[in-house]
């Protein structure tokens, strides 16, 4: 099994890091322009091995053929937004970016199922689907890991119940339109609605979906540690063909009212992919957020087309 990371900075490096430690597989690529980058944090990682216990091999540079049939491709490539910008403000320059490097990325992995990280996620994975031309269950996007890890992250500061006992799901796009859904959140199998009250909930709800400017503004760039664990952990679901349900951007074709477009959903993901997008049962609320949620998503796709015009 092999797995190609590109975008050697400090998400894919962090992705990089966590799939080695998994020790699932054999061989790791780490592409980046910058083929020194790459090549210096293969070796630092490969240096790890020892220490970490993992026997996967790390190569690193700028030239795709170390990618050749990769099972899992991961797309970190392009810019991090800077305090002051949206996500949406990278449209331009990441769309660039993420057609071109998807383009070697079939090239050299024409079985490979992609995983995109770039921002802004929903239409950077709309991107790769179009320049891959791969069908819709090879490709989608990291986000509703990351999002739901940082709400149950709160819930554990909020209550100090073990992470391992809190169960969240939350759709949407990547973006403050995603919807949390605490009618679907437990604490050790009780309804997180019975515990926190609902004023505590929405401004933790609110702390969620502003949760990626939150690092942001004390960094000056965005956060590594914890996306690169949620893109880790879809290519852990997928290499061990392990049927888990998690958030995704998946690729809608009517479900929750949503067509043509990828969008964070419910999906379960194995071997080739996303194996089905889950529909859960939503009220008038959730379906509302949803579809303001769709509409933004849509939107942008708009503005892509646009450009690409
Ligand atoms: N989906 C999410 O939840 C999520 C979370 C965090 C970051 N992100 C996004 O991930 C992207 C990367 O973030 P980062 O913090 O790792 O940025 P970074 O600047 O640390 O790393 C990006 C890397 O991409 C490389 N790169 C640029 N153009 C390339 C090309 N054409 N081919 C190969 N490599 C290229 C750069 O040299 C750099 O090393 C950003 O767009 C960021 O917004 C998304
Ligand atoms: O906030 C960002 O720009 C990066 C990422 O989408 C995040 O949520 O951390």
């Amino acid at each position: 099994m092999k797995v190609t990371v590109v975008g050697a900075g400090n998400v894919g490096a962090t992705v990089a890091e966590c799939v080695a430690r998994m020790d699932i597989v054999q061989n790791i690529a780490l592409i980046d322009i910058n083929a020194g980058v790459a090549q210096g944090k293969a070796l630092d990682l490969m240096e790890s091995a020892p220490i970490h216990g993992f026997d996967t091999v790390i190569e690193g540079g700028d030239d795709y053929s170390i990618t050749a049939d990769s099972d899992v491709t991961v797309i970190t490539a392009g810019l991090p937004r800077k305090p002051g910008m949206s996500r949406d403000d990278l449209l331009k320059v990441n769309s660039d970016i993420v057609s071109s490097v998807t383009q070697q990325v079939a090239k050299h992995s024409p079985n490979t199922i992609i995983i995109v990280v770039s921002n802004p996620l929903d239409v950077m994975t709309y991107v790769a689907y179009m320049e891959s031309g791969f069908p819709s269950e090879r490709v989608m996007g990291m986000a509703g890991v990351l999002d739901t890890a940082r709400y149950r992250a709160f819930l554990k500061m909020e209550t100090g119940a073990s992470v391992r006992d809190i169960n969240a799901m939350l759709l949407g796009g990547h973006g403050d339109s995603m919807t949390p859904l605490p009618r679907f959140t437990t604490i050790g199998s009780q309804p997180v609605t019975d515990l926190i009250s609902e004023s505590r909930l929405d401004e933790i709800i609110e702390r969620t979906k502003k949760g990626g400017g939150e690092i942001v503004k004390l960094m000056g760039t965005s956060a590594w540690y914890a996306p690169g664990a949620g893109a880790a952990e879809m290519v852990e679901a997928i290499i061990k063909d392990s049927n888990r349900i998690l958030p995704a951007a998946a690729w809608v074709t009517g479900q929750y009212g949503l067509e043509d477009m990828f969008i964070g959903v419910p999906v379960r993901l194995g071997k080739g992919g996303v194996k089905e997008v889950v529909e859960l049962d939503l009220n008038d609320k959730e379906k509302a957020d949803m579809k303001a949620s769709g509409d933004h998503v849509r939107e942008v796709i708009g503005a892509y087309k646009n450009l690409s015009a």
